[in-house]
């Protein structure tokens, strides 16, 4: 979609900003309310969460620039899920010329009629998809959905399990998330991976964690009930199990990012065709492993499905299970002790299954490494986008 000369002239500019990203971004945001007021409404009352949104976008973007087909579907669920802010098709272009403009006063060493003229078309372009997107979408779905909260079970001091009932049909597939905003932070959204398959009643469940200054995550662990009624943005995400292949699936879901490895093994399950599945749970220790009676549950009811829970401050196991490969083995269930992805590669061959990772970017960061060090090609390992778990993890 952009020849190799753009891409060379946005990535010069990009590389440029990225040191002063704060400030491009605030000159950006500044420029668009003095500008042109009327937008302001379209963001939160305060901005601390929001600013980077862009420049993250920007970054995502500018490094799938050489795999079209994923930036297409990458922006084509930005455009989907700017229909919950209101956003219209001419507010694009007041977003550019700010964009540009901050651009071309931060960029000064890169900055040059060439650039400027990549960044038009570029911009143009990434516009259009999303424009388009929005169109296609708002064919069949609305902008958002009302949800009303029926379940609220507190597992942990800080972490809840909320159950909600969408005001209409509401499909996705299980491994994806969605945005999630609250009646008392308006404008401020965030991201939730589905806890369970799609289920024939229609309800969907979410575990939230109350991260420090997290003012949507701290409504829903400590304020929201039954009754309250959140917002929905679409789903979004492609960490869905490839089901034209029998491949083992190798699920690492660290703290609260168990939730969509359960969708995940209920998805298989419900598929009726069973494959290997071997989850390793993390937490940092046994108090945090607020799911694994579910996990357990779930193993119990399936031959084809493994599941160990991993304890990182805690001591080493006494137990030698070192190297004993992904077959039945003693003392299964039994806490392992360490780093997620370390006690993973104590166990294998894993060259022959597909990784599904979800938790802390940091986790999934490392573990991504890992497994291709295993051997798992990194078309074969799925996990969220390690900028948008950074932003959420803030
Ligand atoms: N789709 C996804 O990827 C989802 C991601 N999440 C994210 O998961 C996180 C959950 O947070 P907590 O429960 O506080 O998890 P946590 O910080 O307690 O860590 C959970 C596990 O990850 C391991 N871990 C953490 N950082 C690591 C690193 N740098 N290298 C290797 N292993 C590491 C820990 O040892 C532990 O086993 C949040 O950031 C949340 O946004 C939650 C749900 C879904």
């Amino acid at each position: 979609m952009v020849d190799d000369q753009d891409t060379a002239l946005i990535r010069a500019t990009l590389d440029e900003i990225e040191p002063v990203a704060d400030s491009a971004t605030a000159y950006f945001y500044a420029m668009l309310f003095v500008e042109h007021p009327h937008l302001r409404d379209l963001f939160p009352i305060s901005m601390d969460t929001q600013r980077d949104r862009i420049f993250r976008a920007l970054l995502t973007s500018a490094r799938l620039i050489d795999d079209p087909d994923v930036l297409v579907q990458y922006l084509s669920g930005l455009g989907r899920g700017h229909r919950k802010y209101g956003t219209l098709p001419e507010h694009y272009p007041a977003v550019g010329e700010c964009l540009l403009a901050a651009l071309s006063q931060y960029a000064t060493l890169t900055w040059n009629d060439a650039s400027e003229a990549a960044w038009v078309r570029v911009y143009t372009r990434i516009s259009q998809i999303m424009i388009d997107s929005a169109a296609e979408d708002e064919k069949h779905a609305p902008a958002w959905w009302d949800a009303e909260i029926v379940g609220h079970e507190t597992r942990t001091p800080g972490i809840a399990v909320l159950t909600v009932r969408p005001d209409r049909p509401y499909s996705f597939r299980a491994g994806q998330h969605t945005s999630v905003e609250t009646p008392w932070w308006p404008r401020v959204w965030r991201h939730y991976s589905f806890a369970s398959a799609p289920r024939s009643d229609g309800l969907l469940t979410f575990h939230v964690k109350a991260i420090p200054a997290g003012w949507v995550s701290n409504a829903l662990v400590q304020r929201a009930r039954p009754g309250d009624v959140i917002r929905l943005g679409p789903p979004n995400g492609s960490m869905t199990v490839d089901h034209s292949t029998d491949s083992g699936l190798l699920c690492l879901g660290g703290g609260t990012g168990i939730a969509p490895i359960k969708a995940l093994v209920e998805d298989v399950a419900e598929r009726g065709r069973p494959r290997p599945v071997e989850v390793f749970y993390g937490a940092r220790s046994e108090h945090d492993l607020y799911d694994l009676d579910t996990m357990l549950g779930l193993e119990a009811q399936h031959r084809w499905l493994s599941v160990r829970p991993v304890v990182s401050d805690a001591r080493p196991a006494s137990t030698g299970h070192q190297g004993l490969g992904v077959g039945p083995a003693a003392g299964r269930n039994e806490r392992l002790a360490g780093q997620l992805p370390d006690v993973v590669m104590q166990y294998g061959p894993w060259s022959r299954y597909d990784g599904y990772l979800s938790g802390p970017p940091g986790m999934v960061r490392v573990a991504a490494e890992v497994l291709r060090g295993a051997g798992i090609p990194t078309d074969r390992i799925r996990h969220d986008s390690i900028e948008e778990l950074a932003a959420a993890a803030r």
